[in-house]
C-alpha cells in the first residue's frame, strides 16, 4: 500500500464532517480522495434504511459491515495501491463505538467482538483523528436533528464516546484525539496540521 488512509471519527455533532468540507475546499489537500462511511452506494442506502427504521441491531451492523467490504474493494484499496492519500468521514472505528454500544446487552464486551470480525480482511488506517466532545455540546449543536436520529440520544452517546476513547487508550500509535469543543478555526488549525504532516503535503494551514 502507497497512500495514507486516514479517518475521522467522533459522536454526532462533533464536527466531523463541517471539517471534511473544509478540507475538500483547500488546495493543500486537493490530491487526496474524500470518501464516508456509511457510503453512497446502495450498500450505504440500505444502512441508512435500516437507521431509520427499528431494524434489529445485529442485522444493522451485517449492513454496516457489507458496506465497508464494498467500500474497501471498490475504492480504498485500489485508491492505495494507486498511491492516493484517502480521508474518511467515519470508517470502522464507527462500528466499533456505536454497535458497541447498540449491542451491549447481547454481548459481554460487544466493542472487542465487532472489531474480531473486521480482522483478515479491513485495511486498517494509518491514522484515526477522533474528534473528541461532550455529547451534552455535540447534541445543543446539532439542533432538531436530535429529534430525528435514534443515535442521537444523550445516554446513548455517552456510551459511544467512552467507546472511542477506550480505542484510542488501546492503540494510542493510530489515533490522535482532538477536543473538539473549540471554535472552529482552533479545530480546523489542529486538524489541518495533523493531516498535512500525515500525508506530506507541507500544507501548514
Ligand atoms: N467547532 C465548532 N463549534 C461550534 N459549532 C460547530 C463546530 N463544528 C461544527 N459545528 C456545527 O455543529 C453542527 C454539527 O457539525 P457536523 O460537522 O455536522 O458534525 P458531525 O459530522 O460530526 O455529525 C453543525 O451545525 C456545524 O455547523
Ligand atoms: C459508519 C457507521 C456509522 N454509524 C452511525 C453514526 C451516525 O449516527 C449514523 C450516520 O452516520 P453519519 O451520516 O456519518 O452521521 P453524522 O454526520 O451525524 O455523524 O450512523 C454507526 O452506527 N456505525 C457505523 O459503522
Amino acid at each position: 500500500m502507497k497512500g495514507k488512509l486516514i479517518t475521522l471519527e467522533g459522536i454526532d455533532g462533533s464536527g466531523k464532517s463541517t471539517i471534511c468540507r473544509l478540507l475538500q475546499d483547500d488546495l493543500g489537500f486537493e490530491g487526496c480522495i474524500f470518501t464516508r462511511e456509511p457510503t453512497t452506494s446502495w450498500f450505504g442506502d440500505a444502512v441508512n434504511r435500516a437507521l431509520r427504521s427499528d431494524t434489529d441491531h445485529i442485522a444493522e451492523l451485517m449492513l454496516f459491515l457489507a458496506d465497508h467490504a464494498d467500500h474497501i474493494s471498490r475504492l480504498i484499496r485500489p485508491s492505495l495501491e494507486n498511491g492516493d492519500n484517502i480521508i474518511s468521514d467515519r470508517y470502522s472505528a464507527s462500528r466499533c463505538a456505536y454497535q458497541g454500544a447498540t449491542l451491549q446487552d447481547i454481548f459481554e464486551d460487544p466493542l472487542d467482538w465487532v472489531r474480531f470480525l473486521h480482522k483478515g480482511w479491513t485495511i486498517d488506517p494509518d491514522l484515526i483523528i477522533l474528534f473528541d466532545i461532550d455529547p451534552e455540546v455535540a447534541v445543543k449543536r446539532c439542533g432538531d436533528r436530535g429529534e430525528r436520529s435514534k443515535f442521537e440520544k444523550m445516554e446513548f452517546l455517552k456510551k459511544v464516546r467512552s467507546n472511542y476513547l477506550r480505542l484510542a487508550a488501546e492503540e494510542p500509535g493510530r489515533f490522535v484525539v482532538v477536543n473538539a469543543d473549540r471554535p472552529l478555526n482552533e479545530v480546523q488549525e489542529e486538524v489541518f496540521r495533523i493531516i498535512a504532516h500525515a500525508v506530506g503535503t507541507g500544507n501548514k494551514e
